[in-house]
């Protein structure tokens, strides 16, 4: 435990978890018009806004929220009487000088050291370079396959402007032995977050699944139509992904690889550390080992990328992504906790291997650093007002960004515009007041708080059954280390009381009768066992389920 002291849970005083829910607000207190609204009505929406959301923050049980925003309004008000603005690289100050580049460099070099990587020095292209999200995860994962996409494109690289021209976005020489050789492929599993789906819209970067459709039809190495992502885990017995731990196939995975590095293709493959629905960690140790093999075979490890007049540079044709949304910001201190005989913590399954440090060989090359780009979100794990978070990759595979805005002062590295100045000083707080140590016992305390709750649910789900329910009948699950449990789905009222995540699923695929409507909860650090008590006596109602069979 952590000599410092605390602020407590910065939540209201009052009985939250029988309190009736405050009505939700009324659109016509909020509507505007050319009028200023009369400062009591103004007040009056926003008490009633402010109630409301309160109540709502207290009982926020399904979404992977951190909602105990630890004093920040106590330290950091102050920040909100003025715009701050990280406009441009957080490593160089630029023009506008009301940042807080200060802070976003100490949290990007943070996380540097935590995912064993070293502190930024753009002399070192082995350094890590990143900076701090404006959006969410969502913006980290489009940035890092914006990266690889046109590192593996062959365009330039940061640096490489020694040209008689600008060099935006020079298109390499196509090599005429390979014509795929800058035609990257993504690769992602079944249970990865939908803002995948998106980026590679975004991007225009097709996914196996879309090239395969459009130039190798039938020639899906697992057979039958091509899957829309890489297959996730089968459940016991042979039973479907449906059952699965949601982590990815990872033979499948390295068939369909195997495949297209064999067209010439170089590949891109995403991995999830904590995935959205099921909570399951992608195996970034076996992937990276199961792979490499692969990689070598196809000339992927070290290739010449050529342009005119003779320039040239080396490159690898491959890019492992880590989209640590959720895991990324404590998967580091459940290891430390393991590794530590001081913490007594014993996890059931080890905790995966995922970061910058995670090296692989084959007898033929020596150790290679596999991973390419990390992101996580700063307001789930760690707990933020706003949305945060940080990618992070190496110098050495930096583009050269599109333009070169001279009156920003700065090179133009990242993917907004204006950045958001505000949330570095949050993360930086969050991580000046939380040692390791604090945050081990955050985590373990996390994975008891989803056991916990794990045993409450089997309680319920064992009175159920004496009642006549069948065996299993709460459909109760927890990937191991996941920091969510997943059961059947309770009625509407409960579902919204506790803004639940649902999915509805076939668990047979084509089986209208497999269907299973589902929810989850996330044990965040909020997540007390006060909280967990006051969802459980919910679910004891006698109608709790009564809208979903
Ligand atoms: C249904 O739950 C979600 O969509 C949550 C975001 C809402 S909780 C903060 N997950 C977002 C997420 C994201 C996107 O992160 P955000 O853009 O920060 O929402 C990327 N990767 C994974 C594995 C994610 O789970």
């Amino acid at each position: 435990s952590d000599t410092q002291t605390f602020p407590e849970v910065d939540l209201p005083s009052q009985d939250v978890w029988s309190a009736v829910p405050p009505a939700p607000p009324h659109p016509d207190q909020f509507k505007l018009g050319p009028e200023a609204l009369d400062p009591a009505a103004r007040m009056r929406a926003l008490d009633g806004l402010n109630a409301y959301l309160d109540y709502r923050r207290d009982h926020l049980l399904g979404y992977q929220v951190n909602e105990d925003m630890n004093a920040y309004r106590q330290d950091l008000s102050r920040f909100l009487t003025k715009h701050v603005n990280n406009i441009g690289d957080p490593f160089q100050d630029g023009g506008l000088k009301v940042n807080s580049k200060i802070a976003e460099q100490a949290v990007l070099n943070y996380f540097s050291t935590l995912w064993h990587g070293a502190a930024y020095d753009p002399r070192n292209r082995e350094s890590i370079w990143g900076y701090v999200l404006s959006m969410g995860s969502t913006e980290g994962n489009m940035y890092a396959l914006w990266n690889a996409r046109d590192y593996l494109a062959g365009r330039r690289l940061l640096g490489e402007d020694g040209t008689d021209r600008p060099v935006l976005y020079q298109e390499p020489m196509i090599a005429n032995v390979n014509p795929n050789a800058y035609k990257p492929i993504a690769f992602y599993s079944q249970d990865t977050h939908y803002s995948f789906a998106k980026a590679v819209r975004v991007l225009d970067l097709p996914t196996f699944s879309r090239y395969g459709r459009e130039h190798y039809r039938d020639e899906n190495p697992l057979g039958g139509p091509w899957p829309d992502e890489v297959p996730s885990e089968g459940g016991p017995e042979g039973k479907p992904s449906t059952y699965g731990p949601g982590s990815i196939d990872v033979a499948a995975l390295a068939k369909l690889v195997e495949f297209f590095a064999g067209k010439g293709h170089p590949i891109i493959v995403s991995l999830n550390l904590g995935s959205t629905f099921k909570g399951a960690y992608d195996d970034v140790r076996q992937v990276a080992d199961t792979l490499l093999p692969i990689f070598e075979r196809h000339g992927l490890v070290d290739r010449v990328v050529e342009y005119e007049k003779g320039q040239s540079d080396r490159r690898r044709g491959f890019w492992i992504h880590v989209d640590g949304a959720l895991g990324g910001s404590y998967l580091p201190f459940l290891r430390m906790a393991a590794e530590n005989p001081k913490y007594d913590y014993h996890p059931p399954v080890p905790v995966p291997e995922f970061d910058f440090g995670l090296r692989s060989a084959t007898p033929t090359v020596p150790s290679m650093d596999m991973v390419s780009s990390i992101v996580c979100s700063g307001h789930k794990w760690m707990g933020s007002p706003m949305l945060c978070g940080v990618v992070a990759t190496k110098v050495k595979y930096q583009m050269q960004p599109p333009d070169n805005p001279e009156y920003i002062g700065s090179q133009d590295t990242t993917f907004a515009g204006s950045r958001n100045g505000f949330t570095p000083i949050v993360m930086w707080d969050h991580i000046a007041k939380n040692s390791y140590d604090r945050q081990v016992s955050l985590t373990t305390n996390a994975q008891r708080m989803a056991e916990y709750l794990e045993q409450k649910l089997l309680g319920l789900q064992a009175q159920k059954e004496s009642t006549g329910k069948p065996a299993g009948w709460m459909w109760i699950d927890r990937t191991p280390l996941a920091l969510t449990v997943r059961f059947r789905r309770p009625n509407s009222a409960i579902v919204a009381k506790w803004s639940l995540s649902t999915v509805s699923m076939l668990m047979e695929p084509g089986d209208p009768m497999s269907r299973r409507d589902l929810a989850h909860i996330f044990l965040m650090a909020s997540a007390t066992p006060e909280k967990i008590d006051a969802f459980i006596s919910d679910l004891h109602a006698d109608n709790a389920f009564d809208d979903h069979v």
